[in-house]
């Protein structure tokens, strides 16, 4: 099963995204929680790993970093319980929501989807897959990431409002989900802006890191 997991990038139908999720986010922004978790979609042609790197949407004037968890679906599933939920994780993925954020305020403003200003080609840099046993507290484990060596996020998921399991049961009430899939839980606060020429450094604790340039 891992060594399939392995090739997430390829058998993977969708990446599912939380936004906002991380208490210390909204409090940063000065908003409620959310109630239940805000979805959003990227497609699977967004990724990329190391030695590949991230390209600034044409036009797009203030791109943003996000770090995350990515959990890989194990396989398909639905209306999954929340006590169930670990059954269905097969591996991890150390992951970067980036997001072309003018773009990301304009359809804010507008009422108008998201899918371009997070779903633009390169917007989804990806560690390898990680495995499940690699990481056994997944609700408690660090992750942060640098710009030219200066620390930007640093958090623990342990800062989630909801948890990976409720955020995997709730989607799962919805959206079928399928071997290789990976969600996005959500990046914690310190989410920037990040330009041609730089180099983000992120790591999920002291288990993997991956470094990426940004180039226009
Ligand atoms: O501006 C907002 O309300 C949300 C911004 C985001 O990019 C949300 C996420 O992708 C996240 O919280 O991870
Ligand atoms: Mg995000």
């Amino acid at each position: 099963m891992t060594e399939r997991l392995k090739q997430f990038k390829e058998i993977g139908k969708k990446i599912v995204a939380v936004c906002r999720n991380y208490k210390g986010l909204t409090a940063a922004q000065g908003i409620p929680n959310p109630k239940t978790p805000s979805l959003f979609a990227k497609p699977t042609t967004a990724y990329i790993t190391e030695g590949q790197s991230i390209r600034i949407p044409e036009g797009c004037n203030l791109l943003y970093h996000e770090v995350e968890l990515g959990v890989v679906i194990k396989q398909k599933c639905s209306n999954v319980a929340v006590s169930d939920v670990d059954e269905y994780i097969g591996g991890f993925v150390l992951a970067l929501d980036m997001t072309a954020k003018d773009f990301h305020n304009e359809a804010k403003a507008n009422s108008r989807p998201w899918f371009l200003s997070k779903g633009f080609d390169t917007s989804c840099p990806v560690s390898d897959f990680i495995e499940k046993e690699k990481v056994p507290n997944y609700r408690d484990v660090r992750l942060w990431l640098k710009v030219d060596g200066a620390m930007k996020q640093d958090d623990s998921t342990a800062d989630m409002i909801f948890s990976v399991p409720e955020v995997i049961s709730y989607i799962s009430k919805y959206i079928t989900l399928e071997e290789g899939d990976v969600v996005l839980t959500g990046t914690p606060d310190g989410q920037g802006p990040v330009t041609d020429g730089q180099i983000m450094e992120a790591g999920l604790a002291d288990i993997v890191s991956m470094k990426f340039s940004v180039t226009k």
